[in-house]
């Protein structure tokens, strides 16, 4: 073999060793894939285009210069998936258990500034001890070359984080930045302090995994958009949710192929119990309404009062954002209000559709969600639907009470459709509250202040406890048939496909944080 030809090809071979079987085996052992393996489960095969593979790093402390890895501890590249191009990079655990250093930086900064400057989703897969420690600030420049990356990046391209091992300290903010997070669960963690800072400052006792693993976040913290059972499960449920998002702010998602079929779905018809105040889960709504299993649902376990995600409606990429009576009877709360304003901004930026389905029977009353600043999370997700410019639906199904009627998606906000169904209510709120509030003279001046009480409670709810009213000022288009639901928003969705909306010169609006 030419001896030029082998010196590149022991470098590359040495590249792809990593830190070495022994390292290799440890991942293994701790059931995590390498970096490599990751990449190959998500791209298309044969597809990865490698960059930087013979970079190493420049430090000379500590005898660093004698620790050198081809690469230095991250894989980067491009490639597809289902054909369409991304750029990736993965955090290479068994070297130097991924730290990163100011090299290593440099290359995941290549990838995000090419991803930025075509038009693709950046995916990072994470699995990191933080800043190369024996690098000190020139590692922590690193981190903020990448911070400022992912804001420059932000709703121009959709960024994507997999958390597939630690993420520590100041590690944390760049997926915190990015558009969506998974956690592999029982193998990641997130925390920007550890057990033993917890412990020496607050005394408090508690593992890696109760203070930062996939399912804390995933339920308590709503860091974590997504959990996964294990790395290929991780792989698999980033292709899926690529499926529905375009690959940059210019585009609309790819609208699949589809047949007009089964338009009128007869499981909505009876999907709302009688008893106003008996639950039922919207996820049936949902389902009734989109394209056979395809929702995907983000932030699953957290704030589980209200439901978002992505589904697909005659082929169409859209948002669904709905309050789900099964909790909290579908109430607006400060963590319900972030997670759906969050979500209404992502969709906004990149082009997709939002669908709202609202059955609200107001705020959260208590100290904790005062306290904790309903009145400026509430006002988060009013903000960002009414500053949202992509077509915008609405389908009261029951209840829309009071401000969480604005908020949620209401005409007077900008909505392009608003429909209801026959047993919406639309009031400042249930007749039994408004009766005791309005008639409470006559109820406790009556002989029987309880029969006067359901007497002005069904008077009441004659007069408002349905969509008519609402209908008749021309705040709700239409007072649909539940079963028509699917057919009248697939033909809504498309008629307004043209939708342009011109905004108002400015640097950028304030939306209370
Ligand atoms: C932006 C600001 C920040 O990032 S502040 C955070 C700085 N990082 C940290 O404090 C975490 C330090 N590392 C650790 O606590 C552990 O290594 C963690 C991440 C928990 C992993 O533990 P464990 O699975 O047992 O692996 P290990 O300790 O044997 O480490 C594997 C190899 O990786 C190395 N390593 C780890 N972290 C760093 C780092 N930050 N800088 C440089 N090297 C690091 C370890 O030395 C070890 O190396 P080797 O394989 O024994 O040669």
């Amino acid at each position: 073999m030419d001896p030029r030809l082998k010196k590149l090809e022991e470098r590359e071979a040495l590249a792809h060793r990593g830190g070495g079987k022994r390292r290799i085996d440890k991942q293994h052992a701790k059931k995590k894939l390498t970096a490599r393996e990751r990449i190959d489960y998500l791209l298309d095969e044969g597809s990865f285009e490698e960059m930087g593979v013979l970079v190493t790093h420049r430090s000379t402390d500590f005898g660093m210069e004698k620790k050198q890895y081809f690469g230095d501890g991250v894989v980067t590249g491009y490639g597809t998936i289902n054909g369409r191009l991304v750029y990736v990079y993965a955090q290479d655990f068994t070297v130097f258990g991924g730290a990163l250093s100011e090299t290593h930086a440099e290359k995941i900064c290549k990838v995000m500034d090419l991803a930025v400057k075509v038009g693709a989703p950046i995916i990072g897969l994470n699995d990191s001890g933080g800043a190369r420690i024996q690098e000190g600030v020139r590692s922590l420049g690193g981190y903020a070359d990448i911070f400022y990356r992912n804001v420059q990046a932000s709703g121009v391209i959709p960024q994507l984080s997999a958390i597939m091992g630690p993420c520590a300290g100041g590690a944390v903010y760049s997926p915190a930045m990015t558009d969506f997070t998974l956690m592999v669960e029982e193998t990641s963690y997130m925390f920007v302090t550890g057990p033993n800072v917890v412990k020496t400052v607050t005394n408090e006792e508690v593992t890696s995994e109760e203070l930062g693993g996939a399912n804390t976040h995933a339920s308590k913290s709503g860091v974590a958009h997504c959990t996964s059972a294990n790395d290929v499960e991780c792989m698999e449920d980033l292709k899926k949710l690529l499926g529905y998002l375009p690959q940059n702010n210019k585009e609309v998602s790819e609208k699949l192929p589809y047949e007009l079929k089964d338009e009128v779905r007869e499981v909505l018809k009876d999907i709302i119990p009688e008893n106003p105040n008996k639950p039922y889960d919207m996820h049936g709504v949902i389902k009734g309404i989109i394209d056979e299993d395809s929702f995907f649902e983000i932030h699953k376990d957290f704030a589980e009062n209200m439901i978002v995600g992505f589904a697909r409606l005659g082929g169409r990429s859209i948002g669904i954002i709905a309050n789900q009576p099964m909790f909290l009877a579908g109430v607006l709360g400060v963590k319900s209000s972030i997670k759906a304003a969050r979500f209404t901004r992502f969709c906004d930026a990149f082009n997709i559709p939002l669908l709202v389905l609202v059955d609200v029977p107001g705020f959260l009353p208590g100290t904790d969600q005062e306290w904790n600043g309903i009145i400026v999370h509430g006002a988060k997700l009013l903000y960002a639907l009414s500053e949202a410019t992509v077509p915008r639906v609405t389908v009261i199904t029951r209840k829309a009470y009071g401000g969480a009627y604005d908020v949620m998606n209401s005409k007077h906000i900008g909505a392009d459709f608003n429909y209801a169904w026959p047993t919406a209510e639309i009031a400042v709120m249930g007749a039994k509250g408004a009766s005791e509030i309005i008639f409470k003279r006559e109820i406790t001046e009556a002989d029987d202040p309880t029969a006067k009480l359901a007497e002005k409670e069904a008077e009441y709810a004659e007069k408002f406890a349905h969509p008519y009213r609402a209908a008749r000022r021309g705040f709700i288009d239409e007072v649909i048939r539940p079963e028509n639901t699917r057919r009248k928003l697939i033909k809504t969705f498309s008629m307004l496909e043209g939708k342009e909306v011109v905004k108002p010169d400015r640097k950028h609006g304030n939306i209370p944080l």
